[in-house]
């Protein structure tokens, strides 16, 4: 062949190459148009014909309003703080206990109800149904609450429960005595008006939450087990209503946990001979343990976006969100890479993205001329859906890369399993149906919690757990978590009370209503 023909054959076949990728890159941009036109994952069951149960509406009055916010500002005054593994305030705890009783006489007293302490400071609650034939369900709240000191920068003491501009302030005001309180303050109402329920349930108030459960809710769960119980679902705290939290989204979001990160303890120490300081070795254990930790932060677990129920949320609250996030968001078969690198930026939805590490701790030094023998840090993981603790020891193992850094696991634990969030799925629905009765301008998706609740001792009891409270989040509020200035406006307060009245009347129906042909008893 000839130098012009082959040339000409070269030029032929990058022609259809170019031609084949336009035709490619054209043909996956309209499948992606009309995906982003027709994704509607928000249909659900909201326009189906729902059972009708004959709902007692809750309109609250003057008298009311005062009476539930000096409840509400009694729990958070008592101080139930939960200081360590091993330091819990008994006498809060023992207090609180005293209050309950006098704060929900009817609950206390009503026949329908059994009431019982579970592990000296917590409380379990049976709410007879009268159809025994439906599967009960579980709602949980936790009484103990993280420390708090003024000092670090409180515009209120934070067991005050001062009222300001409509908000009030204090430890527990979001996390977790809001629930806590809204719960049986709504079953208070509810049996003052006569309601009994069909669909029996639990209320389980555990004492030590913030720090792990182990005697609060491991408890009760040993309890229900030895009983046999098994449970329809279980709503626990976890998520919230974002607004104006998620960047580019248009309007508030639900988000509904369907599962938790797993998590993992980590603790890398580094042992040397201990020596003068004016002879120091090249390395000292601070100086390799310093660097082994700056290769965990400068060397970030793998993006598994998409691999895990993060994919949903965003699928959900797609066509709340401008081009071209709307366009993104409804194709993650094809901008699952893209949009990772998106959300890795912040810290919030960097966690939605994968593993995350945190360096909690980092202890070494004796004296000021001694070169220490001993040097240690602890880190703390939150684990992805799609990874275990094992995986993630090894990749600890492999990037520290040091044989001189030891690397033991403290504690941890799997991601939790997913729940579901199909038109079948019990808990979902009705949490979703209350809510927008609730908040109509709201919309609601499935999430992940990147915290850990209580619920993740539930897993023998049921399939399906769900973390959500009905609590307003707003810029800036995150921060308040655990953090300072803590606090919720009133209004919200007794929107939580109206949520789960609803809620609790809203279980009473038999069965969800039919997106399909079949029917699906519970
Ligand atoms: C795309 C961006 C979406 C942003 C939306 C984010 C909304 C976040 C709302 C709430 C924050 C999530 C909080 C979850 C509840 C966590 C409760 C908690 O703090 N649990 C402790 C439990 C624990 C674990 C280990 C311990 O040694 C002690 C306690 C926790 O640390 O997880
Ligand atoms: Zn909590
Ligand atoms: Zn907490």
């Amino acid at each position: 062949m000839t130098e012009s023909g082959s040339k000409l054959r070269i030029f032929k076949i990058l022609k259809i190459i170019i031609s084949s990728l336009l035709i490619t890159v054209l043909l996956l941009f309209t499948i992606a148009a009309i995906r982003t036109l027709s994704l509607d994952v928000n249909a659900g069951l909201q326009l189906a014909h729902w059972e009708k149960t004959n709902n007692k509406s809750l309109v609250i009055d003057h008298h009311q309003r005062e009476e539930l916010l000096a409840n509400f500002k009694e729990a958070i005054r008592i101080p139930t703080v939960s200081f360590s593994n091993t330091e819990i305030n008994t006498t809060a705890l023992l207090e609180f206990d005293r209050f309950l009783r006098k704060a929900f006489p009817t609950v206390f007293s009503s026949s329908l109800v059994h009431h019982e302490l579970v592990g000296n400071y917590s409380h379990l609650f049976w709410v007879k149904g009268s159809q025994p034939e439906l599967v009960p369900y579980m709602l949980l709240a936790h009484i103990d609450v993280v420390p708090a000191s003024e000092s670090d920068g409180w515009e209120a003491p934070p067991f005050s429960a001062k009222e300001i501009d409509g908000f009030i302030y204090g430890r527990g005001t979001i996390d977790d005595k809001n629930s806590l309180m809204g719960i049986l303050q709504a079953l208070e109402y509810l049996l003052l008006k006569g309601y009994a329920p069909r669909r029996g349930f639990y209320i389980g108030l555990g004492h030590d939450e913030e720090i792990n459960g182990l005697n609060g809710a491991m408890n009760i769960v040993r309890v229900l087990k030895q009983r046999g119980v098994q449970l329809l679902f279980v709503m626990d705290e976890g998520l919230t209503i974002s607004d104006g939290i998620i960047p580019g989204l248009e309007g508030p979001a639900a988000l509904i946990g369907l599962s938790e990160k797993g998590q993992a303890t980590v603790k890398l120490s580094v042992s040397v001979a201990p020596g003068h300081s004016s002879m120091p070795p090249r390395e000292t254990s601070i100086g390799i343990l310093a660097t082994a930790v700056k290769r965990l932060e400068d060397n970030p677990m793998p993006r598994l976006f998409g691999y895990g129920p993060e994919g949903d949320t965003f699928e959900h609250l797609a066509h709340k969100f401008s081009f071209p996030l709307k366009f993104i968001m409804s194709n993650l078969w094809l901008f699952s890479p893209l949009l990772s690198r998106i959300l890795e930026r912040k810290p919030v939805s960097n966690a939605f993205v994968r593993t995350t590490t945190a360096v909690t701790f980092f202890n070494a030094g004796v004296k000021i001329n001694v070169i220490p023998s001993l040097a240690e840090a602890y880190v703390n993981l939150r684990i992805h859906s799609a990874q275990s603790v094992e995986e993630v020891l090894d990749i600890i193992k492999d990037t520290v890369g040091d044989q001189r850094v030891k690397v033991e696991l403290v504690y941890g634990f799997d991601p939790l399993p997913i729940s579901g969030a199909d038109e079948k799925a019990f808990g979902f629905q009705i949490i979703k149906k209350t809510v927008l009765d609730l908040f109509p301008t709201v919309t609601v998706a499935p999430a992940i919690c990147v915290g850990n609740t209580d619920s993740r001792h539930f897993i023998d009891l049921t399939k399906n757990i769900y973390r959500f409270s009905p609590a307003w989040f707003k810029p800036g509020d995150l921060e308040r978590f655990h953090g300072i200035n803590e606090r919720i406006s009133t209004k919200n307060y007794e929107e939580m009370i109206v949520f789960y009245f609803n809620l609790i009347q809203n279980c009473d129906i038999r069965k969800l209503p039919e997106p399909h042909s079949s029917v699906h008893e519970l």
